[in-house]
């Protein structure tokens, strides 16, 4: 069955809403905060409506934005719809900013309001059946990425899809996720692949020569310019133009990128020639988009330009288990690189590796794994080898005990898969469980058995 969630403090609405709904959703509804999150917790809905005027701040939005930013961090698959007073446009729109699917404004209309739950409905039930669909097909093919996580290969799927076409893409995702990684696929997945990828990195280059790098310049445009010279734009011809941290590029360029995006010609620095370029532009930010916007600092109408497609690549800590996979990979990789073959993680150091939070993502973890490569004293890389903590835990972000429960299995069986290469019968014998059992768990958790070859 169907559940939502009403979290609304007035007893007349409360009643009134529940009613809009047919038997095929169980409708709860809580009044505060406390009792909102207890039923998120154990009904676990795919569907939520929130007042944001709730006590002790019913006047306010506060309480309500607090609500939202718990929902969406224990049960982000969640999709909330914001109820808003007529006239609190702008917190609707923070709202969404912040996670939240949809809003709807008071008073009270049936229809609309089970429109738009209905719509919520049929979303989650997209996502959770794209998510099914990533499990089932064999891991990614894209070169250099190792992902075993629902969360990743969805990202990879959706990547899949969009590299054949010639729609302008938007990376985002927090440092050190693979953001430039994925933009290299996009292009080496599309028919431009014969052609040049050109990468320009708009936060490392200085204001005054960021212009003539992605335009290009004429001889004698100013001091210096002895020769012309062909922009990272014009040497992306045919190919991908890869623009990395799109969030740092100045005001005056980002005008004169939007040009280029319309109309898809170029002006060199000081020519007064236009020059007709083809390329596909992919963008990356760690930045949020948004808030540039709203400061001031990103134009808007370059954003819907160059986001034609957004990619948002999960953090390492939001990959259901792919910490482990990819440390794993690195320290095979690495560790043959390196000339120390062989190595394995101990128990402690994949307990550590699973709970650390990795807010450097990948690039932290090759750092890492690189460091204790060198420290390891045996064949066995400890977390003090890795500079980890190895009780460190972060139970607080889980949603209830069945979430930990099914977490804790499922890691503990693709670290005993890993650390048997594969082997199932292995692993069934260490993790003492039957061969026939560990198959049901991987079936259960969706766990590729074919990473590595098995020798059974
Ligand atoms: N899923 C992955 N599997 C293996 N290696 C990865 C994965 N994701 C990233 N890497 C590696 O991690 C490093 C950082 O990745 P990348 O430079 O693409 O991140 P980024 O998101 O562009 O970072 P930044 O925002 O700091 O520029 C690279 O060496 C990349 O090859």
């Amino acid at each position: 069955m169907k559940q939502l969630l009403i979290v609304e403090d007035d007893p007349g609405l409360q009643s009134q809403m529940r009613w809009c709904f047919s038997d095929e959703v169980e409708v709860t509804v809580a009044a505060d905060r406390d009792s909102a999150l207890a039923a998120l917790r154990r009904l676990e809905p795919e569907v939520v409506t929130l007042d944001l005027g709730l006590p002790p701040d019913p006047g306010g939005a506060s309480e309500g934005f607090a609500l939202l930013e718990d929902i969406l961090r224990l049960a982000p698959l969640t999709k909330v719809i914001v109820v808003t007073g007529r006239e609190d446009k702008e917190n609707a729109v923070k709202a969404i900013g912040m996670g939240a699917s949809d809003f709807y404004q008071k008073p009270v209309d049936a229809d609309i309001l089970t429109f738009v739950v209905n719509r919520a409905f049929r979303l989650a039930e997209l996502e959770r059946e794209n998510r099914e669909l990533a499990f089932q097909s064999a891991g990614t093919s894209i070169k250099g990425i190792v992902a075993a996580s629902p969360e990743m290969l969805a990202v990879c799927r959706t990547l899949e899809k969009v590299a054949p076409t010639d729609i302008t893409t938007l990376i985002t995702g927090e440092t050190g996720t693979g953001k430039e990684l994925l933009a290299k696929a996009l292009h080496e997945l599309s028919p431009r692949a014969s052609k040049p990828f050109a990468a320009i990195n708009c936060a490392a280059i200085p204001e005054n020569l960021l212009e003539s790098e992605l335009f290009g310049f004429e001889k004698g445009s100013f001091t210096g310019a002895t020769h012309s010279k062909k922009g990272k734009i014009e040497s992306a011809n045919g190919g991908t133009l890869f623009l990395d941290e799109i969030g740092d590029m100045p005001m005056a360029l980002q005008a004169k990128l939007l040009r280029f995006l319309q109309e898809r010609m170029i002006d060199r620095v000081g020519s007064v020639n236009a020059i007709a370029v083809d390329v596909r532009v992919v963008c990356a930010t760690h930045r949020n988009v948004r808030e540039l916007i709203e400061s001031g600092d990103f134009r808007e109408d370059l954003y819907y330009r160059i986001s034609e497609i957004t990619l948002d690549v999960p953090a390492v800590r939001e990959r259901n288990g792919d910490a482990l996979v990819i440390a794993q990979s690195l320290l095979k990789t690495l560790g043959k690189q390196m000339e120390r073959p062989n190595l394995t993680y101990s128990d402690d150091a994949a307990n550590a590796i699973q709970s650390y939070s990795w807010p450097g993502n990948v690039r932290e973890m090759i750092n890492k794994v690189k460091r204790a490569i060198i420290m390891a004293d045996s064949r066995r890389v400890s977390a003090a080898d890795l500079e980890l903590d190895p009780d460190n835990q972060s139970q607080g972000n889980q949603l209830n005990l069945r979430q930990v429960r099914e977490n804790a299995e499922r890691n503990t069986i693709l670290q005993a898969l890993q650390s048997c290469s594969f082997n199932m019968s292995q692993a069934s014998r260490l993790l003492g469980v039957t061969r026939p059992t560990l198959y049901n768990l991987t079936d259960k958790y969706r766990i590729q058995t074919s990473t590595e070859p098995s020798e059974d």
